[in-house]
């Protein structure tokens, strides 16, 4: 296994330092480095920020059934170029990943693939359709290890059978991981509730919709004792419900994605299918309570959603066209620009809130670790003074449904590195059995 010595690299954005990979591990850090480096590949990380592997508990792989909009391989591809290390692979699939079998399958994809580690996410209930819980205990015990189950894409409305799926998955330490959408308020909805709903004459997904079922699903775990997580939170009311709720000690952790963290409801205004996305791209207001909460620990962890869909399905009228946006290849981007070069979190931030916290939730071994020896190499290299601008066609994701592209935004990921295997050097894929 070739081994490699980062040399002037700043660990969480510190002082400066040479870091040993070697056996899959941190193997030597300062003077010691380069002492045992004398056969290592060198990168030189002069000024180079360095990362625990980025860990996302909510990306979309649409394999099986839409690989046509993205597969295991080139969605795993993406991530390992996003600084990712690890993913989890939401159930939406077709067929749903509902039954051990499925998620097995998924599992052992990723694991070929080789580019990060694919969790895959069960489904709460089977085929999605919110009646019968999907067998829950046999995809913990399968060889995915599922931790995170969730009806993404839906919402686990009747409260009934979400206190049950909260109170199962305690046997097995698991998570609900809640997309909050209250569908009768949200019946033909095409974007943000508001004023520029109101000007375009589309129907709106108001916050309340959102609200309603965040208030009650905190409640709800405090009843039965379980671990609730919040799927992509979009509005200012339910920043303030998951701040009450951990005031009053309730388990419960909360995700905002990239694009909520920077974009608002006026890019409606164009139409363009690319900023049609669930929850909807909100309000000024919004975006601040949401970067506020990120920054006063309210919201534990920003996840992608990373959401490709097929140019069939983007490019058409926006009432036909398909909700979701692609993030993998952007997100570290994005919380660069709106959070880190705002003065609002450090490196060391990030590094919680992309890796130590979404790991912890996952209950992902091995990732979100301290950068020290000894620990597993799981790592990325950023260049925060890079700037680019962001063309789809030229991202590894099949898809190009990206709401940033055009845009320039900061950094660059330079190197990511799996249990001490580089996925990425010098912002390029390396493909496996390929060594430097
Ligand atoms: N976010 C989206 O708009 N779409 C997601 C589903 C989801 O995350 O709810 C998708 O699977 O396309
Ligand atoms: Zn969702
Ligand atoms: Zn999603």
């Amino acid at each position: 296994m070739t081994t490699y010595l980062l040399t002037g690299a700043r660990p969480l954005g510190g002082d400066p330092t040479d870091v040993l990979i070697a056996d899959g591990v941190v193997a030597a850090m300062g003077a010691d480095a380069r002492r045992g480096g004398a056969d290592a590949v060198v990168v030189d990380a002069t000024g180079l920020v360095l990362l625990p592997g980025l860990v996302d508990l909510h990306t979309h792989l649409r394999e099986p059934g839409r690989e046509d909009a993205e597969t295991v391989e080139s969605g795993t591809r993406a991530a390992a170029l996003g600084g990712f290390t690890a993913v989890h692979a939401m159930a939406n699939t077709t067929p749903t990943q509902d039954t051990a079998g499925v998620v097995e399958q998924v599992w052992r994809l990723g694991r070929d693939a080789g580019w990060c580690d694919v969790h895959p996410v069960g489904a709460v209930t089977v085929g999605l359709a919110g009646e019968r819980l999907a067998e829950l205990s046999a995809m913990a015990r399968s060889a995915a290890a599922v931790r995170v189950f969730s009806d993404d894409g839906k919402c686990v409305h009747d409260p009934v059978v979400m206190r049950r799926a909260l109170e199962y998955v305690k046997a097995f330490d698991g998570v609900v991981a809640q997309h909050a959408q209250e569908p009768r308020l949200t019946e033909g909805a095409q974007m943000h509730e508001g004023v520029v709903s109101a000007e375009l004459g589309l129907t709106g997904w108001p916050a309340v919709a959102e609200e309603a079922i965040v208030a009650r699903d905190v409640l709800l775990a405090e009843h039965v004792g379980s671990r609730l997580h919040v799927l992509h939170l979009s509005t200012a009311g339910s920043v303030e419900i998951v701040r009450w709720a951990k005031a009053r000690g309730i388990d419960v952790t909360a995700e905002v994605t990239p694009h909520h963290l920077m974009l608002t409801d006026d890019l409606v205004r164009g139409y363009d299918p690319r900023f049609k996305v669930n929850p909807p791209l909100r309000t000024a207001e919004d975006v601040e309570a949401v970067r506020q909460g990120l920054a006063d620990g309210t919201i534990d962890t920003v996840g992608t959603d990373h959401a490709p869909h097929a140019r069939e399905d983007k490019d058409c009228e926006w009432g036909a066209a398909a909700f979701g946006m692609t993030g993998l290849e952007t997100a570290l981007s994005v919380v660069q620009a709106t959070m880190v070069d705002t003065g609002r979190l450090t490196w060391a931030d990030v590094a919680r809130v992309m890796s130590a916290a979404p790991a912890r939730i996952g209950r992902v071994a091995g990732h979100g670790r301290p950068i020290a020896v000894g620990e597993p190499a799981n790592l990325t290299l950023v260049d925060p003074a890079a700037r680019r601008v962001v063309v789809p066609e030229e991202q590894a994701t099949a898809s190009v449904n990206s709401p940033f592209a055009g845009r320039e935004l900061p950094g660059r990921v330079v190197a990511t590195f799996l249990r001490g295997r580089a996925t990425v050097l010098d912002g390029a894929p390396v493909e496996r059995g390929v060594h430097v």
